[in-house]
């Protein structure tokens, strides 16, 4: 039985995954566990097929075998859309490099959806929201509409979004790839402080000095 309780720091551990595109198979049957706390990076060949897994992590992409098993949450190859919406909200934190923010929107209204859930006045809110876009450089950005920022700046935003979530599972395709020096270092940083505080990253990288960051790496060979 699923509870809407908050969900408490869990292992992950995925079993046996399957998942093919057509006739290739991508992975006859992955197994690894990821610990709260714990920043690992997914590593292998182009076409190994990293973003796939982090897909298929979160639910967005479906695999053809094997269990996906976070605390009171177990899933397989049929996920019910009800809870799954409830894992991606309460459980799940994206930054992809589409950013899944909402273009025409303000940076604030997008920087509200993580804050919702949450209890707190409205100044409450807009104080957390001044604290938050200060910490990832981009204080004064609240009015600003998403569509008017540079990919750098989105990017930042989304990490904004992240810090608001503080989800307990965090899945990065390539965090830092299109960042300057400065900006990656601020979202390694960011997702380690986020690691600190329990959750359980999950990073596609190719870079060796982001690899050296993480505490545990998944290597996916191309079959
Ligand atoms: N929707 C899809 N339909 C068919 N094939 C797909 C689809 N998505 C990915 N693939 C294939 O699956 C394989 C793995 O792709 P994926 O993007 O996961 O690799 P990757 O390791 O993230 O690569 P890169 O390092 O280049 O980003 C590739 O061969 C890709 O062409």
């Amino acid at each position: 039985m699923m509870t809407e309780l908050p969900t408490t720091a869990s292992e992950l551990t995925v079993s046996g995954l399957k998942k093919h595109f057509g006739q290739r198979t991508i992975w006859s049957s992955l197994s690894f566990t990821a610990s709260p706390g714990s920043v690992t990076a997914i590593t292998g060949d182009s076409g190994s097929g990293k973003t796939t897994l982090l897909n298929c992590l979160g639910l967005l992409e479906p695999f053809e075998a094997g269990t996906i098993r976070y605390g009171e949450w177990q899933f397989g190859p049929k996920v019910k859309a009800g809870i799954q919406r409830r894992y991606l909200r309460q459980v799940l934190g994206f930054l992809f490099q589409n950013y899944g923010l909402i273009d025409r929107w303000s940076v604030r209204r997008n920087l509200l959806v993580p804050l919702q859930v949450r209890t707190g006045s409205r100044q409450e809110r807009a104080s957390r929201i001044h604290q938050v876009l200060s910490t990832v450089g981009l204080a004064g950005y609240e009015k600003k509409l998403v569509y008017t920022l540079s990919g750098g700046e989105q990017q930042r935003v989304a990490l904004a979004r992240l810090i608001l979530k503080q989800p307990s599972v965090i899945l990065a395709d390539e965090p830092t790839s299109a960042l300057d020096q400065a900006n990656a270092d601020l979202v390694m940083r960011v997702l380690k402080q986020e690691a600190e505080q329990g959750a359980l990253v999950l990073l596609a990288t190719h870079s060796q000095s982001i690899v050296d960051q993480c505490s545990g790496n998944i290597h996916l060979s191309k079959s």
